[in-house]
C-alpha cells in the first residue's frame, strides 16, 4: 500500500532522511522506532505528503502523495504538537472536517463523542493536552481514513484512554483494513500493536521486519560452565553484547532459539538459560551495535 522508494529530505544543508526504503501492507500496523534527531518526524511528514522529497518516491497504492489532493483525503497525519485554529470548538473543528473530507462520517463522529465524552461546545484550546489528544484521534476517525500516521499518538493520554484508542484502531484495522504508521518512543505500545517494525538512526532505516520475525532472530544467553567459557563458545554467532554476573555469563545473541540451544548444549553448561528479548532490549541492542550505546555515567 505505501513503497518507499530511495527517499532523501534535506532542510538546508542537513540530510534528514538518507535513502529510505519502506514497505508497509495494506490493513498492517508499522512502527517506527528511532533514536531522538534520527529522521522519524521528516519521514512521516514525506511519506504524509506535507514535505516535498528531495529525491526519491512516495507512492501510495502506486500514485505520489505530494500534492495528491484525492489521495490526502485518505491519508491523516496526527503530529506530536497538535494544532487547532484559534477559538474553535470541537463542533467547529468537525465541520471543518467534514467540508474538507469527503468520507467525513457524522454518524461515528456522534457515535465516538459516547466514548470521548467531551462537550462539542468546548473550545479546543481550554482543553487539557490530553484531552485535545483525544479531539484529535475523535476527529481524525471520523473522517474515515484509509491511512492514519500517527507520530507519538498517545502522549498525555492516561492508561485507560490509551488502551480504548487502541482498542478502536485495531478494530478498525480488523474491520475496514485502516493502514496504520506509528512512531513511538514507548516501545511497549509499540509491540503491543505493531505487526512489523523499522529502526532508523542517523537518516537511515537500519532494520525493517516482522516483529514476530525480530524477536526470533535475537536471544539473550544466560551460561555456567564448571570450567570457564570454552575458547571457541558462539565463536559462530553474531554477539552483540556480553556480560559477567559472577560465574553466570549473559550473551546476546543473534539467531533462532532451536539453534543456539542445540549449540549451547553442545558445551554441556551448568547453568543454561535461554530469554526472548522484549522490544525495548532489542532496540537498545541493535542500536548500541551502531554505535549508540548507554554509557555508565556518573554525575
Ligand atoms: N524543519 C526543519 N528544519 C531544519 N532541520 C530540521 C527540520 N525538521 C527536522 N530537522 C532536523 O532533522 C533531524 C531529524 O529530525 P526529526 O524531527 O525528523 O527526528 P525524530 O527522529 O523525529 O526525532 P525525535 O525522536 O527526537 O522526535 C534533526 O537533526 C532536526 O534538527
Amino acid at each position: 500500500m505505501i513503497h518507499v522508494h530511495d527517499l532523501y529530505k534535506q532542510f538546508e544543508n542537513f540530510e534528514a532522511v538518507k535513502g529510505i526504503e519502506l514497505h508497509i501492507k495494506k490493513g498492517s500496523i508499522y512502527g517506527l522506532l528511532g533514536s531522538n534527531g534520527a529522521g522519524k518526524t521528516s519521514l512521516l511528514k514525506t511519506i504524509a505528503g506535507i514535505y516535498k522529497p528531495n529525491a526519491g518516491q512516495v507512492l501510495i497504492e502506486d500514485k505520489a502523495i505530494f500534492e495528491n489532493i484525492e489521495m490526502k483525503q485518505r491519508v491523516i497525519f496526527l503530529a506530536d504538537q497538535l494544532y487547532f485554529f484559534p477559538n474553535t470548538t470541537i463542533k467547529q473543528a468537525a465541520r471543518f472536517h467534514s467540508d474538507i473530507y469527503t468520507n467525513w462520517n457524522n454518524e461515528r463522529f456522534s457515535r465516538l463523542q459516547e466514548i470521548f465524552n467531551i462537550d462539542i461546545n468546548k473550545k479546543v484550546h481550554r482543553l487539557s493536552k490530553g484531552m485535545q489528544r483525544q479531539v484529535a484521534f475523535w476527529l481524525a476517525l471520523s473522517t474515515m481514513p484509509d491511512i492514519l500516521i500517527l507520530d507519538e499518538p498517545f502522549d498525555g493520554l492516561d492508561a485507560v484512554m490509551r488502551q480504548k484508542i487502541k482498542n478502536m484502531l485495531i478494530q478498525d484495522v480488523a474491520e475496514r483494513e485502516l493502514t496504520i504508521l506509528i512512531s513511538s518512543h514507548n516501545l511497549r505500545e509499540v509491540e503491543d500493536l505493531c505487526d512489523s517494525v523499522g529502526i532508523m538512526h542517523n537518516g537511515k532505516l537500519m532494520i525493517e521486519k516482522d516483529l514476530d520475525d525480530l524477536k526470533s532472530d535475537i536471544h539473550k544467553i544466560q551460561v555456567a560452565f564448571k570450567t570457564g567459557v570454552p575458547d571457541d563458545f558462539l565463536s559462530n554467532y553474531n554477539v552483540l553484547y556480553k556480560e559477567e554476573r559472577g560465574s553466570v555469563k549473559l550473551f546476546i545473541v543473534r539467531g533462532k532459539e532451536d539453534s543456539i540451544e542445540h549449540h549451547v548444549h553442545s558445551y554441556s553448561p551448568a547453568i543454561f538459560d535461554l530469554l526472548p528479548l522484549t522490544l525495548e532490549e532489542i532496540f537498545i541492542y541493535e542500536m548500541r551495535d551502531v554505535g549508540y550505546a548507554i554509557e555508565n555515567i556518573v554525575v
